[in-house]
């Protein structure tokens, strides 16, 4: 039989292995959300240009329709996926709307 302390050491390698994949997962993150906001800031420019206005509805609800199914495939909660993605747009249509007003001050990807 495997003593306290043999068990608590295990739980310390599975812990710092685990804590290994966080690191990687939160990088991918990291680096993922730069590129969406590097494309939504562009779309911000270009809205801003053909005088598009800065909120599409009709997009926004397929984006959470499908985001909630590809949660549901991988068996995560779909509120939790609709919430994170309504907090990111909700900060792309507060730069959208800046672009529009001509200011740079909610910029999150520098260029
Ligand atoms: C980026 C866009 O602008 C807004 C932001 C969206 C998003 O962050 O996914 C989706 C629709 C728009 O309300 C877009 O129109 O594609």
């Amino acid at each position: 039989m495997a003593s306290e302390q043999e068990d608590v050491e295990r739980a310390r390698v599975l812990l710092k292995d685990l804590r290994a994949s966080i690191d990687n997962i939160d990088a991918a993150i990291v680096y993922m959300l730069a590129e969406r906001f590097r494309c939504t800031e562009a779309v911000s420019y270009l809205k801003t240009q053909h005088n598009l206005p800065p909120a599409d509805k009709v997009r926004e609800a397929e984006q959470i329709e499908r985001l909630r199914r590809l949660a549901a495939d991988a068996r995560f909660n779909p509120d939790f996926v609709e919430k994170f993605l309504n907090f990111l747009i909700a900060n792309v249509i507060r730069h959208h709307e800046a672009v529009n007003e001509g200011r740079n001050d909610v910029d999150l990807v520098h260029r």
